[in-house]
Order: structure tokens, then C-alpha cells, then sequence
């Protein structure tokens, strides 16, 4: 007969949003239950964010050697030990893997399940030999990469994000489907690392990013060498003699190109094979599970929350929803979950980031917008560093509130965070005329664009006419 158990919170699925959810509740004591049917850590320590930006790091320093001569140091070309390389990207997974353990969580006082989960009712989940039967369930199950419609592709070989991690030899020819953040990251990777890639993009490259943004960091890649190709319409790949042949559509006819290795990097697809949402009275379609603002799924007992949920597919969208659910599920607060206050980075090199709307959709959603655009060429440390591409475009309304900021840059990501707290908050731009950012550093663009939105106003005829005013005064 199977076990039964009656926490209060079930949590199907130990990646970014399901560990989030279950440290939050175990640290108020809440009795918790977390089933994982695979790897403890998800995607973004197995297979996503946490290698991605281990094997972007050894790409940047094969790239510095190549750039060095621009700072009087003897460039080359790098030697690169491929599963050296790798053999860097598993330390980095194991030194951040601690903290997603199962020892870790058990400690924590989560009873921790390895099975796949499925509803057999609306309120109990079988897991295993165990039946658990909570007050309360959250869906954390993730995504998997999704394979396009493309003749062939099932019976070619190929990678995905699931298996390029495997790779002990640099393939000598990559070519990547899909242009989006996976397909840019890891073509810049590869690229830099001595992989000839070829990217194939059926619509934008970058198309998360506003058009502008975008075209920043595609023109590196196309600089460093790597082949962008869009719109592009792959039409079937087969197996070849060397590899791999895709064949692309293109003015009525068809171009066959040759690559060792196939990366898929076409988008995602959500984890709920196998769930038994039937059962439980959850509705969900292609793009993911369906869930209210307030993340909870057709099933009031169940909440959604992480890719599985689609739209921002992100660590940190997952792990600001957890927060949101045990707020809703253990102190029955209401709660928004609101997309636009979430960032979003790709990153490349020049990285880019961006939070809240962009000038198109503010344009569509405000009468008067203002948007500032300062370029880091007008930035001391940019200078210093030789690194001057990009911009950082603040969009806000007449009066200054910020509606969102886009940055292209070095270190992109780590200056958007200043930006998302200004979303979030709905703070006005007069808040950056106030930073006193110590020099010189990049993030002093933030003041200069506050300048830049006040400079009419300081320099107008009111202002003069004040000055002019007070010198009767002395
Ligand atoms: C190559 C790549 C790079 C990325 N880089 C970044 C980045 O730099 N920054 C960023 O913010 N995001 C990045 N992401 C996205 C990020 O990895 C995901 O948004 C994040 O992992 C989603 O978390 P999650 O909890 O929803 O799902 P996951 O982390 O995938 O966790 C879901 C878990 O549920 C388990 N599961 C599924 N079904 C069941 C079941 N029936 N029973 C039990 N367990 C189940 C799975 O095994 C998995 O462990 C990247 C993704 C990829 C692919
Ligand atoms: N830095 C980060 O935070 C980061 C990095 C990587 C991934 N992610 C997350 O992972 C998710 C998935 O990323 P992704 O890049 O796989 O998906 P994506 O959906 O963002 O991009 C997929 C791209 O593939 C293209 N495509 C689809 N079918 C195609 C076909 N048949 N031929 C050619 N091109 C085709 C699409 O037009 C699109 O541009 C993203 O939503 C993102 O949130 C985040």
C-alpha cells in the first residue's frame, strides 16, 4: 500500500522556482514535500544558466588573448583544451550544486521525493510508492527544448541545451536553429572557443530585445565571425558523410550547407507530460500551464510558477514567482505577478538587458513619452577599458517616471538591476539626477541620462531667469 503524506505544500519539480518555494516554507516550518524526478538543481545548474555562463566565461578569456594588442600586450591565437574547458564548466556546476542537494533541502526539514509526480485527483499527487495529499500544490516542472517541424530533424543527429553539455571534442563546424538568447550565447561561445557556427534564424535574431538593442550585439558576433543568417527557412537536414546537411529555402530554390555538429536552440515547450492535469482540473495548452495574476492554476488549491507557466522564462522570474506563491499559499495575502517588472539579459558580449517596456509599447500604452539615449562612448571607464559599444535608452513619461531601460553594453546585466528597482518601484528619473556613482565607473550613465532628460529644462529660459533674479540679492 503506498505511503501517505499530508503536508501542507507539495512541490512538484527541485529547479529555480520549485527549491525557492520549498526553502522559503521549510524556513517558516510549513511541513513541505519537494519531488523531483531527475536532477536536483533544474535547468540552470544542469543544463542552463550555470554551464551557459561557465563556458561564455573560458570564451572570454580565449577572446582576450586574441584582443589583447589593443592594450600593448602580445595577441594570438589561443590554445584551446576543449575538455579542459569543460572539465571548468563541471567544477563550476559542482561547486554551486551544494545548494540545491538533497542533503542541503532535507536539512532544511523538506521531505525530499525522487519520482516524477502526477495528480491522480484534484488534491492528491502520487510520486513514486507515495501518495501526498496537501493543502496546497505548486507546479514547478519547467521546460524541455522544443524540436520545430523540420523534415528529418528527429532522425538526425543533433544536440540540444539537454546534451551539448556532453561534448568532449569542439565541434569544428556548429550550426545552431534559432537565433534567440540560447542560440546567440553559446554561438558567441563556441565561435570564440574556434568553432566555425552558423546561426539560422527563421524571424529576428534577438527578437526579445528591442530591434536597436539587438542589432548591437549581432553585429559583434557577425565581427568575431560567426554567420548569422535571417529570416532563413531551414527546410529538412539529414545525416552527411561529415556531420550534418541542412537544407535552407531560399529564392524558390534550396542551398545545402555542411555542418559537424547541429545545435536545436528553437524555443521551449513546458514540462507537463505526464502531470495528470486532467485529473486534477488544470488547464493548460501548447504554451504552458493557464495561471491568474496571482499564479494559481484553473485547480484553486494549485499554484503554477517557472517555465512551466511560459511567458518569462528566466531563474529570476521563477524565484520572484515563488516568493509571490508562499506569500499567497502560507499567509493567504493577495499577490500580482506583473512580467514587466522583470529583467530580462542576454549574455553575449556586449551584454544585453532590459526591464519594463520598451519605446514601442510605451508608446502604445502612454500619450507623452520621453526616451534618453546615452551612449557608453561618453563614458570615461567604457574609454579606458577600450570597450565603447552600445547605449544605455531610458523611456519614461513627460514627467519622468520610468517606464523601462534597455542597456547594451559591457556588464549590461549587472547594471540593469539599478533600472528594475526603478520599474518596480515606478520611480521618477529626478532619483539618478541623485546617485553619486563613484568614477569611473560605468554605471554613471544613470546620471548622465538623468542630465540629459533635465538639461532643457536647467538650461531653459526659466532657470536663467532665475539666476538672473537672485544676483539682486548679491
Ligand atoms: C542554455 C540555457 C541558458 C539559460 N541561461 C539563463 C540565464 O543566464 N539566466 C536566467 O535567468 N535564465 C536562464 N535560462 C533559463 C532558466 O534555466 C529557466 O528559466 C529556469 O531554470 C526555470 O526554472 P523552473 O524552476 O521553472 O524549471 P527547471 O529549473 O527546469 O526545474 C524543473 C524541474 O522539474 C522537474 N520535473 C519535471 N517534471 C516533473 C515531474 N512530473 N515530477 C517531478 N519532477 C519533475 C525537472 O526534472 C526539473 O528538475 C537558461 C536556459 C537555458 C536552456
Ligand atoms: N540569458 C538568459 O537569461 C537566458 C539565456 C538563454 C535562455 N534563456 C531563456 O530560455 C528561453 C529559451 O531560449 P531560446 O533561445 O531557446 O528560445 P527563444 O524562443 O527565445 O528563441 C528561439 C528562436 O528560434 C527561432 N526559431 C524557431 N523555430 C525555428 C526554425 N524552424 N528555424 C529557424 N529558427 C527558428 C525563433 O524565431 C526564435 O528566434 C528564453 O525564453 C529565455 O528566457 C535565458
Amino acid at each position: 500500500m503506498a505511503t501517505r503524506l499530508t503536508p501542507d505544500l507539495c512541490v512538484i519539480g527541485a529547479g529555480s522556482g520549485g527549491l525557492s518555494v520549498a526553502a522559503a516554507a521549510a524556513g517558516f516550518g510549513v511541513p513541505v514535500v519537494l519531488v523531483e524526478r531527475h536532477r536536483m538543481g533544474g535547468d540552470c545548474l544542469n543544463t542552463g544558466c550555470v554551464p551557459s555562463k561557465a563556458l561564455l566565461a573560458a570564451a572570454k578569456r580565449a577572446q582576450a588573448i586574441r584582443t589583447a594588442g589593443t592594450f600593448g600586450i602580445a595577441a594570438g591565437a589561443p590554445t584551446v583544451d576543449f575538455r579542459a574547458v569543460m572539465a571548468h564548466v563541471r567544477a563550476v556546476q559542482a561547486a554551486i550544486a551544494p545548494n540545491d542537494s538533497e542533503e542541503r533541502f532535507t536539512a532544511l526539514g523538506v521531505t525530499v521525493i525522487r519520482a516524477s509526480a502526477r495528480f491522480v485527483s484534484a488534491g492528491v499527487v502520487a510520486a513514486g510508492d507515495v501518495e501526498i495529499a496537501a493543502r496546497r500544490f505548486v507546479i514547478a516542472t519547467g521546460s524541455k527544448p522544443a524540436l520545430p517541424p523540420i523534415a528529418g530533424l528527429t532522425d538526425t543527429p543533433h544536440l540540444t541545451t539537454d546534451t551539448i553539455w556532453d561534448l568532449d571534442v569542439l565541434p569544428r563546424h556548429l550550426a545552431i536553429i534559432g537565433g534567440g538568447p540560447v542560440g546567440c550565447e553559446l554561438a558567441q561561445a563556441f565561435c570564440r572557443l574556434g568553432s566555425a557556427v552558423t546561426v539560422l534564424e527563421a524571424a529576428r535574431p534577438l527578437a526579445g530585445h528591442a530591434a536597436d538593442c539587438a542589432d548591437v550585439a549581432i553585429a559583434a558576433l557577425r565581427r568575431e565571425g560567426v554567420v548569422v543568417r535571417s529570416p532563413v527557412d531551414v527546410a529538412a537536414v539529414h545525416r552527411a558523410a561529415d556531420g550534418v546537411a541542412i537544407e535552407i529555402a531560399e529564392n524558390g530554390g534550396r542551398v545545402t550547407l555542411e555542418a559537424s555538429h547541429l545545435l536545436v536552440a528553437a524555443g521551449r515547450r513546458p514540462n507537463v507530460d505526464c502531470l495528470g492535469l486532467d485529473r486534477a482540473g488544470i488547464a493548460s495548452s501548447p504554451r504552458g500551464i493557464a495561471v491568474d495574476a496571482g499564479l494559481r492554476t484553473t485547480n484553486r488549491r494549485v499554484y503554477a510558477i517557472g517555465d512551466v507557466i511560459g511567458g518569462t522564462m528566466f531563474t529570476h522570474a521563477a524565484g520572484w514567482q515563488a516568493g509571490l506563491v508562499v506569500r499567497s499559499a502560507l499567509f493567504r495575502l493577495p499577490v500580482t505577478f506583473d512580467p514587466d517588472v522583470i529583467p530580462r539579459v542576454t549574455f553575449t558580449d556586449p551584454e544585453l538587458a532590459a526591464v519594463g517596456l520598451d519605446e514601442a509599447s510605451a508608446r502604445s500604452r502612454h500619450r507623452d513619452v520621453r526616451v534618453v539615449r546615452v551612449p557608453f562612448s561618453d563614458n570615461d571607464r567604457a574609454q579606458a577599458e577600450r570597450d565603447t559599444a552600445g547605449f544605455l535608452q531610458v523611456v519614461m513619461t513627460a514627467r519622468g517616471r520610468i517606464l523601462g531601460a534597455a542597456i547594451v553594453g559591457r556588464d549590461a546585466g549587472e547594471m540593469i538591476g539599478a533600472w528594475s528597482l526603478a520599474v518596480a518601484r515606478g520611480a521618477n528619473i529626478r532619483t539618478f539626477a541623485a546617485l553619486i556613482a563613484p568614477y569611473p565607473t560605468r554605471a554613471e550613465i544613470g546620471r548622465r541620462a538623468a542630465f540629459a532628460f533635465f538639461a532643457p529644462r536647467l538650461t531653459g529660459r526659466l532657470a536663467k531667469g532665475i539666476i538672473r533674479a537672485l544676483r539682486w540679492f548679491g
